[in-house]
């Protein structure tokens, strides 16, 4: 008879190898484990499910979870969105996710994005100001590797600033004027800090020529077919875009007039992936009042790790061995068709990708 009956994304590592003798302690052991395609699993696989471990594409909701018999939902990704937490908190059902897990994958990400605008447009590092709209987990971790890089920083933050936070914060208006933004908020749609179409045509009209704009937080954070118009009127800007509004759909008028398109992986480093399973585990472990007997430095992978040389000028080029930005852009590129039905497919099979920066 297995203990805990547990039904988890296709696309989740190490499920097995940390859930499968869960509570085995106890002398409870094979608890049964079913993966299934993140966005079909349905009602009817939960019915006799006591735990479910999602990834963003994944609702969960009403309509998923009633009558069905969960009682610990655990999402391994950073942003909740795609989870009705008032459900399941009005419901008695546990929910954990994974906060911070993939941040450095994104800071990576950033990083060579801006290296590669940088390049590729002949911009001095030295003389570029990046706006960061969000300085929880990402944004601080972009801030630190771009300041230790001595490239200048500015940050926008309401939350963090009206709750008290001691560090210095700008005003969206102040970030609209910086060469470079990158967006690292939550999505939220209601609500006094909403970010739903934060970034809207008014904000990309008031952006400098010759600017970049990206976006790895969520497709909606940036209002897309605004995105498209700015750009078609003749509006000399970048943009280098992970999220998509409305995923899997992607505005493929829009891709085509960005510099880099991505499908959502600026945090799929391989450490990220399993930091977000880990983080799950001593989730579960703690609601069930459980040791975590596997330690989590035994399943990272011992990665290479680029050396900080301080140096500006050829950034992007030191930086291609690690993470090749480009060749992300052309897989999703190689898409001519149905790219809807294909976005999860180009995410399943995403090359391993590991993180190198060291310690920050
Ligand atoms: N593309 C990808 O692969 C990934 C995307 N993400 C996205 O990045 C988002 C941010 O991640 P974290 O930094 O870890 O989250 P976090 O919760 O640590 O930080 C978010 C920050 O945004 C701030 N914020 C909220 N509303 C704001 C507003 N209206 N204007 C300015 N700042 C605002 C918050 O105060 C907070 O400091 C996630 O919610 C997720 O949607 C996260 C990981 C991977
Ligand atoms: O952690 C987050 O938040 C993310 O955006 C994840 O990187 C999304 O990856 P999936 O959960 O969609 O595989």
């Amino acid at each position: 008879m297995p203990m805990w009956n547990i039904v988890a994304d296709e696309n989740m590592p190490l499920v097995e190898e940390l859930f499968s003798t869960l509570g085995s302690e106890q002398g409870r052991n094979n608890n049964q484990i079913k993966r299934l395609a993140g966005r079909h699993i349905s009602r009817k696989d939960l019915a006799d499910a006591d735990i479910l471990l999602v990834r963003s594409i994944t609702s969960v909701n009403r309509q998923l979870l009633e009558e069905t018999s969960v009682k610990f939902v655990g999402s391994a990704t950073i942003g909740t969105d795609h989870v009705d937490t008032k459900y399941l908190a009005a419901n008695d059902i546990k929910f954990s996710s994974a906060p911070g897990c993939n941040a450095q994958g994104v800071a990576e990400y950033v990083l060579t994005s801006i290296a590669y605008w940088a390049e590729l447009r002949d911009r001095d590092l030295s003389e570029v100001t990046v706006g960061i709209i969000g300085a929880g987990n990402v944004g601080s971790r972009v801030i630190k590797v771009l300041e230790r890089l001595g490239i200048r920083c500015l940050v926008n933050d309401p939350p963090l600033e009206d709750s008290g936070d001691a560090r210095h914060f700008v005003s969206l208006d102040r970030i609209q004027q910086c060469d470079v933004v990158t967006c690292h908020v939550p999505f939220t749609r209601s609500g006094q800090y909403a970010t739903y179409h934060l970034v809207d045509e008014e904000f990309l009209e008031s952006m400098p020529n010759n600017s970049l704009l990206i976006n790895s937080a969520r497709g909606a954070v940036l209002d897309n077919k605004a995105a498209y118009r700015v750009k078609q009127a003749g509006k000399n800007i970048d943009y280098i875009l992970d999220v998509w509004e409305g995923e899997p759909e992607v505005n493929v008028e829009l891709m085509a007039k960005t510099l880099i398109a991505t499908p959502h992986i600026a945090g799929y480093s391989q450490e990220g992936k399993i930091r977000g399973t880990y983080q799950l585990y001593q989730a579960v472990n703690q609601w069930l009042g459980l040791e975590n007997t596997i330690p989590l430095n035994t399943l990272l992978p011992q990665a290479p790790k680029w050396h900080w040389s301080g140096l500006l000028s050829g950034l992007y080029q030191s930086l291609k061995p690690y993470y090749d930005i480009q060749a992300d852009d052309k897989r999703m590129r190689q898409v001519k068709t149905d790219i809807r039905n294909k976005f999860d497919h180009l995410r399943k099979t995403y090359p391993q990708r590991l993180e190198f920066l060291d310690t920050l």
